[in-house]
């Protein structure tokens, strides 16, 4: 089910108001598009014969069958150069999406199985965020993710060789296939980053149970959970994260894509929301699950009814949760009080 927002004013609120996005997975914003152009440019065959019939595949009955989709589609990612493209591809789109500071997932395992060197890989990603920083002066930082249905020696081994790079990445998260592969089966490998000073996150009760956020938090000690959204199951662990203030990257299109809630007037965004929770709007894979930050939250609304009070206390959650210091967190905010003044919504600053 697709929405639309009757109302001209709150729409235009939420596509001009200052936001970050700290849920993308930079390979899930590989348009088929860009696939089928790299395909080419790489020679490398895909199992579609274009795009519309690529675009087609795209329906998913839960996160793996998304998943064996999406890896294929990583597949024609080779050089440097690819990966440099496909992030200056979505940046651009982030900036007239109004997104003031990215934290962008990528999975070195997916190419490095392939041979591509560690160094293609975060050179590209980190060149085009130097370079959309300079242009258009969002803000952008990396975040490796390792993926959970490999074993921790592997993650061990990906770490290792991105230990050369350790300054062009910020943090580390933990994604892919999520029931059977709990938090805990990467402890040692966290508590190995947190030794180095990189910061922690990891999905957890996207379809897991909220065991998995409870392990996420103290297992791993993370300090933001992605997805989240099964926490709801479980009122100790709903007001801890409130008590805590611990930020959930949800993502709505992408729980309506994968089943996660059969349609997005029945998302739990709201009510978490309304619990005290620090939840944030985000677009997860937006090449495969219909759109990016602006329609995540366009969509949201128009399906749930939120108005412009929850607006400015997600945009600004999801301002007060990236990985920055305190100062240009401040100025953030106040750009956002500054467009809702604009706008003529004043009176959602002062209630939230
Ligand atoms: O939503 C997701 N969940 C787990 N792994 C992923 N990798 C890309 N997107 C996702
Ligand atoms: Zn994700």
């Amino acid at each position: 089910m697709s929405y639309r927002l009757p109302d001209p004013a709150l729409a235009a609120l939420l596509r001009d108001m200052p936001k970050a996005e700290l849920h993308v997975h930079i390979e899930g914003t590989l348009e088929p598009e860009l696939i089928f152009a790299l395909a080419e440019r790489n020679q490398v065959d895909l199992p579609y014969a274009d795009v519309a019939s690529l675009r087609e595949a795209y329906a998913f009955s839960d996160l793996q069958s998304f998943l064996d989709i999406y890896y294929a589609g990583a597949s024609v990612l080779l050089h440097e150069q690819d990966f440099y493209d496909m992030a200056r591809a979505y940046l651009a789109r982030a900036v007239s999406d109004h997104v003031l500071h990215a934290e962008i997932f990528f999975d070195p395992q997916t190419h490095t199985a392939r041979g591509v060197p560690m160094a293609s890989v975060i050179n590209g990603l980190y060149r085009a965020c130097r370079d959309a920083e300079r242009d258009w002066g969002i803000s952008c930082t990396l975040i490796l993710c390792f993926l959970r249905h490999l074993s921790e020696d592997d993650a061990f081994r990906t770490l290792a060789q991105a230990m050369p790079l350790r300054d062009r990445f910020i943090g580390i998260g933990l994604d892919s296939s999520e029931l059977g592969h709990p938090p805990e089966k990467f402890a040692r490998v966290f508590a190995h980053c947190r030794e180095l000073g990189l910061h922690l996150v990891a999905h957890a009760g996207e379809e897991g149970p909220a065991a998995y956020v409870w392990s996420a938090l103290d297992t791993l000690q993370v300090e933001r959970i992605d997805h989240g959204v099964q926490a709801h199951q479980d009122e100790a662990l709903m007001q801890r994260l409130a008590r805590e203030r611990i930020a959930l990257t949800v993502c709505p299109l992408s729980n309506q894509k994968l089943q996660v809630f059969p349609d997005l007037a029945l998302h739990n965004l709201p009510q978490m929301l309304d619990a005290g929770v620090a939840v944030t709007v985000n677009s997860d894979d937006p090449a495969y699950f219909g759109g990016y930050i602006n329609e995540n939250f366009e969509q949201l609304f128009a399906a749930t009814g939120m108005g412009p009070r929850q607006a400015y206390q997600l945009a600004r959650n999801s301002l007060e949760a990236g990985f920055v210091g305190e100062a240009r967190k401040k100025a953030w905010v106040q750009q956002l009080d500054d467009c809702f003044v604009r706008n003529g919504f004043a009176a959602a600053i002062d209630a939230g």
